[in-house]
C-alpha cells in the first residue's frame, strides 16, 4: 500500500539519537534509509518513501509544525507548553524525560515559593512558562530570558532564582542551586498540524499506533 509521504521536524540536538530510534520502529524510516545528522543537510529526504525529515532546534519545531512546514514533529513537552499555539499533541513518547523547576541558592533563605520576595529577578530560556506560573501564584517577578546556562545567573548577581531543567540533578547541585518547586514534567511529544491531520489522517493515525505499540515493546523491558 503506498502512503502519504510526510515532512517530520526533528529535534537535531540531545533528543535526536532517541527520536530517530523511535522512528526506525515505524514507517518513517528503516535500517537501511539512513538519515544523518552529521551530513549538516538540514533537509533530508528519505529512500524510497518520499517522507522529508527536517533537521531543527528543539525549541523551533512547534513552529515549523504550526505554520505547516512540517505535517508532524517530535520535540520536548517544555518548548511545546512555552508558547501557546495552534496544534495536536498526540502522543508522549517517553523519552528525553526531565522536569522544569524553580531552583534558588543554597544560602538563600527560601525553602517554599511562599517565601519568594516580590520583585525576584528570574533567570530562564522559559519567559512564557515561568510568567505564567508566578503570575498564578500571585508571586511578582522580574523575569530574565537567557537562551541557556542558566544555573550561571545567581552566581554573578543577574539574577536571583532561576527557572531551567533538571534531570540527574548534577548542574544545580555543581552551582549551588536546590530545588523548591516543579513547574512541569517533560518528554518528547508527537505533535501534528492541524490541517494535516485532515488531508493525511491515515498515515499519521498509522504512525501513532506503531509508535504507541514501541512504547509498549520499550515499556515491558
Ligand atoms: N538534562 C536533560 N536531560 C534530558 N532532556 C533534556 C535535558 N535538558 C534538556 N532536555 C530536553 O531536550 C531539549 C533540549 O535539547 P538540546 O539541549 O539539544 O537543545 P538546545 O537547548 O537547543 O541546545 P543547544 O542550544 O545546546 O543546541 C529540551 O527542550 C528538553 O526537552
Ligand atoms: O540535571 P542535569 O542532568 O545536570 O541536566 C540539566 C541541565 O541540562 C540542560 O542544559 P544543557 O546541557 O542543554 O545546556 P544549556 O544550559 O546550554 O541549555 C539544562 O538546561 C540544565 O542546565
Amino acid at each position: 500500500m503506498s502512503m502519504e509521504s510526510l515532512k517530520i521536524a526533528i529535534p537535531k540536538g540531545r533528543l535526536y539519537d532517541e527520536v530517530v530510534k523511535a522512528c526506525l520502529n515505524t514507517d518513517l524510516l528503516d535500517d537501511s534509509q539512513n538519515i544523518s545528522k552529521l551530513s549538516r543537510e538540514l533537509v533530508q529526504e528519505v529512500s524510497g518513501t518520499g517522507n522529508l525529515f527536517l533537521l531543527a532546534k528543539p525549541a523551533d519545531v512547534p513552529a515549523y509544525v504550526e505554520h505547516g512546514a512540517a505535517d508532524i514533529g517530535f520535540t520536548g513537552k517544555d518548548v511545546i507548553a512555552e508558547k501557546e499555539r495552534r496544534l495536536y499533541e498526540l502522543l508522549d513518547l517517553e523519552i528525553g524525560t526531565c522536569d522544569l523547576v524553580v531552583a534558588v541558592p543554597n544560602d538563600m533563605d527560601v525553602n517554599t515559593l511562599e517565601d519568594i520576595k516580590d520583585n525576584t529577578r528570574v533567570a530562564t530560556s522559559y519567559p512564557g512558562i515561568a510568567e505564567k506560573f508566578f503570575r498564578d501564584k500571585n508571586i511578582k517577578a522580574e523575569i530574565i530570558e537567557l537562551n541557556g546556562s542558566v544555573e550561571l545567573a545567581p552566581q554573578v548577581d543577574l539574577a536571583d532564582i532561576i527557572v531551567d531543567i533538571t534531570s540527574t540533578g548534577t548542574t544545580l547541585r555543581k552551582n549551588d542551586l536546590s530545588p523548591i518547586a516543579e513547574i512541569l514534567s517533560s518528554s518528547v511529544r508527537l505533535v501534528v498540524n492541524e490541517a494535516s491531520y485532515r488531508t493525511k489522517a491515515t498515515a499519521i493515525d498509522r504512525l501513532s499506533r506503531q509508535l504507541e505499540k514501541y512504547l509498549k515493546k520499550t515499556g515491558d523491558n
